[in-house]
């Protein structure tokens, strides 16, 4: 990929003026009547992208284009797409697009094609959990997997909980259950009411020297052998979603059970490889296929569409414009579906750790904003609690508003109330409530605006906040793989414009280093003084107290 500065392109400059147009959306909407045709998108007729309420205008658009094409995007995609080794720092191609890549056309890595070994573990894949669901795995003691644990982090654990969450409604009878922290409550908590004889253990693991999975995974394993008694129960029990043979071997899992991903899968962009077994244990696999034909549509739709009507490139380049323009420091992901409540969790980690980098690809610190603080909740749960900043704070949060128009449950007129609120909240914080409609509503109630006068100013609303509204016809699984991918690529679009690597993930690695300095020191009950004297101070009232 070509290291290019975006504040050193022509367009980047002409943004930098265009913000000083201080555009209002509500002015915006006043001056066109065609606003929503012009500013929103469809995708196969199940999803609906309306980004009108940004304030953005043609020359905004024009620009912010512009400026993708100076930065190279179509070259960088097609980089992607084509097996380049477009992550640097780690030597690695990207690509999570092969492994739904339906078409099934060959995606070469030096030189040799990947797509005969994806289908290879999506067969293994569709026969062991198969076998799981119709109950013909039988566990030790011969009797049917009633509960399965997949044991990961990050993201072995964000993806497939998010999934499987979301499309509960496709679910069969086996019980899913995730853990992912090294905190003993959580696999405590989890194991207390399983049954050894009757439970499924995933270990996922891209490397398999994770931390807190390995030492689940242990816990796990003991927890079986303490019942069992016999080692060869494992191998009924337990299965491995790894990179690392060398590893999974020595945890005492036979290879044979275990599901192969590669280096060219990033951790976050791990749930279509076998990381997703969960998702299709849960679903079964011919939903897991469909959330791979949802993801394959949208990867077509990136490459072939023209930048004007491309979805992905266009949530991207209106996040680059709050993002680097307008100075807005974070985004929040509402998702009005019950299901999505893992959704802005899974992107925080999606989003935050490809693009939280400050060195640009030429090595050097950038000048600029990078990727943006991402955080969310589901629906109205948000709007009775943190919505009042986003309306009357001084900070400015774009927002995603995700909705489906058809529930899985249709409970008496939940449906339609969830709905109005979603359709309301945008509309409020597009349009605001000036000073005059506040007095007009004190007159309409009797007041006299002479009484009322100290309060008026807490009940204005100045509007302008920017909201992109979602609305997905249902959420299926091919409808949620979509909405995945084009999350995924809005993720890619701004690393591109960034001139950032959004694939490597350095940042991780301070905290677990010094993490495995510091355990050892816990294990005694001498005094600390190798460290900062908060640390020290930290770690010695810790040993007082334990
Ligand atoms: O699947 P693994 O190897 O256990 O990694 C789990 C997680 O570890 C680190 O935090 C990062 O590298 C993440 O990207 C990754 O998802």
């Amino acid at each position: 990929m070509q290291n290019i500065n975006p504040t050193k392109t022509s367009s980047w400059n002409a943004l930098t003026q265009h913000k000083n147009d201080n555009l209002n959306i509500a002015e915006l909407f006043k001056a066109d009547p065609n606003r929503f045709e012009k500013y929103s998108l469809q995708f196969e007729d199940q999803i609906l992208v309306d980004y009108s309420k940004n304030a953005i205008n043609e020359k905004t658009l024009t620009l912010l284009r512009q400026l993708a094409e100076e930065c190279g995007l179509k070259s960088a995609a097609q980089a992607m797409f084509s097996g380049e080794k477009i992550n640097r720092t780690e030597d690695r191609a990207v690509l999570h697009t092969a492994l739904r890549n339906r078409s099934n056309t060959p995606v070469k890595v030096d030189g040799k094609d990947v797509m005969p070994e994806v289908n290879a573990v999506l067969a293994k894949m569709k026969e062991f959990s198969d076998r799981v669901i119709s109950g013909e795995w039988k566990g030790y003691t011969g009797k049917a997997i009633t509960d399965v644990i997949n044991i990961g982090i990050g993201g072995s654990d964000l993806g497939p909980y998010m999934v499987t969450e979301a499309l509960r409604p496709y679910k069969n009878h086996l019980t899913m259950h995730f853990v992912s922290n090294v905190d003993g409550t959580h696999i405590a908590e989890t194991l207390k009411d399983l049954n050894p004889e009757t439970t499924l253990v995933l270990v996922a693991s891209k490397t398999f020297t994770t931390q807190e999975t390995m030492t689940n995974a242990h816990t796990a394993r003991d927890w079986l052998l303490n019942s069992v008694k016999d080692e060869s129960a494992v191998a009924k029990h337990f299965v491995a979603l790894s990179t690392n043979a060398k590893e999974v071997a020595k945890f005492g899992i036979d290879t044979a059970n275990m599901f192969e991903f590669w280096d060219w899968v990033g951790g976050r962009y791990s749930l279509w490889s076998a990381i997703g077994l969960s998702i299709v244990l849960s679903i079964g696999f011919e939903n897991f296929e469909q959330l791979l034909e949802g993801a394959h549509a949208m990867d077509k739709h990136f490459l072939n569409t023209p930048i004007e009507k491309n979805i992905p490139a266009t949530l991207a380049l209106v996040g680059i414009w709050n993002n680097n323009f307008l100075g807005a420091e974070s985004e929040a992901i509402l998702p009005y579906d019950q299901y999505m409540h893992r959704f802005a969790a899974y992107f925080q980690q999606g989003n935050m750790e490809s693009n939280g980098k400050y060195v640009g690809r030429d090595g050097e610190a950038v000048s600029y904003q990078t990727g943006p603080i991402i955080w969310g909740e589901p629906g109205t749960n948000g709007q009775h609690a943190f919505y009042q900043l986003i309306h009357q704070g001084t900070k400015l949060i774009p927002c995603d508003f995700i909705a489906p128009a058809q529930s899985h449950n249709q409970v008496g007129d939940h449906h339609s109330k969830l709905l109005s609120n979603f359709f309301a909240q945008t509309e409020a914080l597009a349009f605001g409530k000036s000073k005059e409609v506040v007095e007009q509503e004190f007159v309409q109630a009797g007041r006299s605006l002479e009484e009322v006068a100290e309060i008026i100013p807490f009940k204005v609303f100045t509007g302008n906040k920017p909201t992109n509204s979602i609305l997905v016809q249902k959420i299926t699984p091919f409808t949620l793989g979509a909405l995945i991918a084009m999350y995924e690529h809005k993720i890619f679009v701004q690393g591109v414009i960034f001139n950032i690597y959004s694939f490597d993930q350095w940042g991780v690695e301070l905290g677990k280093q010094l993490a495995n300095r510091i355990l050892p020191e816990l294990e005694n009950n001498e005094k600390i003084t190798s460290h900062d004297s908060s640390t020290n101070g930290l770690i010695n009232q810790f040993k007082a107290w334990r």
